[in-house]
């Protein structure tokens, strides 16, 4: 019989996960299976749970959003535990591309189906990431949002527009192996799954099983175009706007020419502050093995 431990982030989703854990724990438990449960302390304990649970469990359940299962996942490379997900976050980027149900029922029931897939796990420098991570204005609102004292959509809209007005695209320098170039942009995206979270598609094209990362760069938008990206961006159309560059990759390094230092970046939903010059990586060797809910990666 298998081992499985559910690692909860009782924060996450407004303490939706509390209740979800007890619920997968009494589901699963009447399917007669031995069930553990763990909840986070602080910021970085899934990670260590993670670590500790690798050997004595088969399965490790990440209860939480994208950051709960970024943490839990990075431990999990390359090891022969499975992650599962039931997704209690507001972005759920990487359950919503492994097609796992945001219901809480349909997601145990993916649980004890057990579609077991292997996905790719790029870095940032030296940090998995298993959606999407870039620099740019949505990083900067991430950053702004995180200082904000409420949550919520309200909130976000706020901080996106505030942002727009005051942020400007920057020159960045790209380099893909030999070639080198110099870009202007507002966002830069490198993606290992389609989506930011939210059904928000920056990367319609990318595969999580491909070997690749997929990069978007956009310009900054007039008014009219931010709301054609917008639109855009749920119809998984971005990529064919003709303002919007796009490529493949297995590393691409990024830096700004005019500054040094740190920059903001963003990482699976979560704002990041990382060291110029940043490399985006992917090593055919690293994989992770997941429960998902599709044979369509
Ligand atoms: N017990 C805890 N107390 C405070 N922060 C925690 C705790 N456990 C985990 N965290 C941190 O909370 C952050 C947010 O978690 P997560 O992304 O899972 O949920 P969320 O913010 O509700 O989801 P979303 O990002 O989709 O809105 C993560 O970076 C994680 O490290």
């Amino acid at each position: 019989m298998k081992n499985i431990v559910l690692i909860a982030n009782p924060v996450s989703g407004n303490g939706k996960s509390i209740k979800a854990a007890e619920i997968t724990q009494q589901t699963l438990a009447a399917k007669g299976l031995n069930i553990h449960i763990s909840y986070t302390q602080y910021a970085g304990h899934a990670s260590q749970l993670a670590k500790n649970f690798i050997t004595e469990f088969d399965i490790i359940v990440a209860i939480g959003g994208d950051g709960t299962v970024n943490e839990i996942a990075s431990a999990l490379v390359n090891s022969t535990a499975i992650l599962g997900i039931i997704p209690t976050g507001s972005g759920n980027g990487l359950a919503r591309h492994l097609k796992i149900p945001m219901n809480l029922k349909s997601a145990i029931k993916c649980l004890y189906r057990e579609k077991i897939v292997k996905i790719d796990a790029p870095k940032i420098n030296n940090e998995y990431f298993f959606c999407t991570a870039g620099v740019g204005f949505d990083a900067q609102v991430s950053h702004s949002f995180a200082k904000m004292k409420g949550r919520g959509l309200t909130n976000y809209i706020k901080a996106t527009v505030f942002e727009y007005f005051k942020y400007h695209s920057k020159k960045y320098s790209l380099s893909l192996g030999e070639n080198n170039k110099s870009q202007d942009a507002f966002v830069i995206t490198v993606a290992n799954a389609a989506q930011y979270g939210n059904n928000a598609f920056i990367a319609p094209k990318a595969k999580i099983n491909d070997g690749l990362l997929e990069v978007t760069l956009l310009p900054k938008p007039s008014f009219f175009d931010a709301i054609n990206f917008s639109i855009r961006l749920f119809t998984k159309k971005i990529h064919e706007h003709d303002k919007v560059k796009t490529l493949q990759t297995e590393t691409i390094k990024i830096d700004v020419p005019t500054e040094s230092g740190d920059i903001y970046g963003h990482k699976d939903g979560e704002p990041e502050i990382w060291h110029l010059p940043l490399e985006f990586s992917l090593k055919s060797n690293d994989k992770l093995t997941v429960i998902g809910n599709t044979d369509k990666l």
